[in-house]
């Protein structure tokens, strides 16, 4: 089976509101696709209608090049991490998986390899109900990677999970496309992303608003700009500004200079005479860069007071 995702034109109304809105997008094998947006943007709808749980008004979902519903033996094919919270409080964390493989016709001997594989051995005869949201979290990856599949989409995952957690699971979805697995990796944050993702789908109003790797998106989003570091902020603005650059002064010595590339810049300060002492490209961090894009998509915005 190709370990992919394929999503195709998803339309999906709820009353009134419009959760998807032609949403399309392919995850491919062997990389960590970062699915974000904000708050409403149609993230876990889309991720349920994968799995079959929400019927599209109009489009289709494919995983290996078949709708999740034909697939025979599914956790086999996709795993999926949607609601950490769907727990049998009185069942230990071992039970819990135990039951998942035997309803699904698995061979129970993968439980206890999925339980070392999340690092929750030692967790495994105690009760769902006394675990954290984290505990949780690598109980939901752990039922995901049951059946082994090549497919695997996790809806904001790192929720929940202290510092530890976070640095784990970043290198758990590594590991896990590093295998050659397709990973669907949700968040509305930006930051959660930053040094996990290779490939962003970036949506908002139930659609998708970029669709690029991490790299190109921040090269996108810095526009070209370029740093300038110079005691003499007054002289440099100046000449640059008779040379037709636009500037923006980040703080006392820095200016952040458009409309010039850096060799230009350096020629007309040195023509000047202008002292400086740093003249760099300018990069956006992810969370700018998404923030730009986002801007007008965000379902609801707090208003300042
Ligand atoms: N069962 C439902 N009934 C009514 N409206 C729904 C339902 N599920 C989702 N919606 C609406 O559809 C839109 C998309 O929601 P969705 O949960 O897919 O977004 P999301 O990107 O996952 O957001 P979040 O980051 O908050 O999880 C929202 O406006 C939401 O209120």
């Amino acid at each position: 089976m190709q370990a992919t995702i394929e999503v195709n034109g998803l339309r999906k109304r709820f009353g009134q509101t419009t959760a998807l809105d032609g949403m399309s997008f392919t995850v491919t094998p062997g990389q960590v696709t970062g699915f974000v947006g904000p708050n409403g943007a149609g993230k876990s709808t889309t991720m349920r209608v994968i799995l079959g749980l929400d019927a599209a008004d109009e489009g289709h979902a494919l995983i290996g090049g078949q709708p999740y519903i034909s697939l025979r033996n599914p956790l086999t094919h996709v795993g999926a991490l949607l609601d950490a919270g769907a727990l049998q409080p009185s069942r230990t964390a071992r039970n819990h998986l135990l039951w998942l493989a035997h309803s699904q016709g698995l061979n129970g001997r993968r439980v206890d390899e999925v339980l070392q594989q999340v690092g929750m051995q030692s967790a495994s005869r105690r009760k769902a109900s006394g675990f954290s949201l984290g505990m949780r979290q690598r109980l939901g990856i752990a039922a995901a990677l049951l059946g082994d599949p090549p497919v695997l989409m996790l809806d904001e995952p790192v929720n929940g999970l202290d510092p530890e957690g976070i640095v784990w699971m970043r290198g758990f979805l590594r590991s896990l496309a590093g295998e050659g697995r397709a990973v669907l990796v949700s968040s509305h944050l930006m930051s959660e992303l930053e040094d996990t993702a290779d490939r962003l789908v970036v949506v908002g109003k139930g659609r998708v608003i970029a669709d690029t790797s991490v790299a190109d998106l921040i090269t996108t989003a810095s526009r070209g700009r370029v740093t300038l570091r110079t005691a003499a902020r007054s002289e440099a603005m100046a000449v640059l500004g008779r040379a037709g650059a636009t500037m923006a002064v980040t703080d006392r010595d820095t200016i952040v200079v458009s409309g010039l590339p850096s060799e230009h810049i350096v020629a007309v300060l040195n023509a000047d005479g202008v002292p400086f002492s740093e003249v760099a490209t300018y990069r956006v961090t992810l969370e700018q860069a998404y923030m730009d894009l986002t801007a007008d998509t965000v379902e609801y915005r707090g208003t300042a007071r």
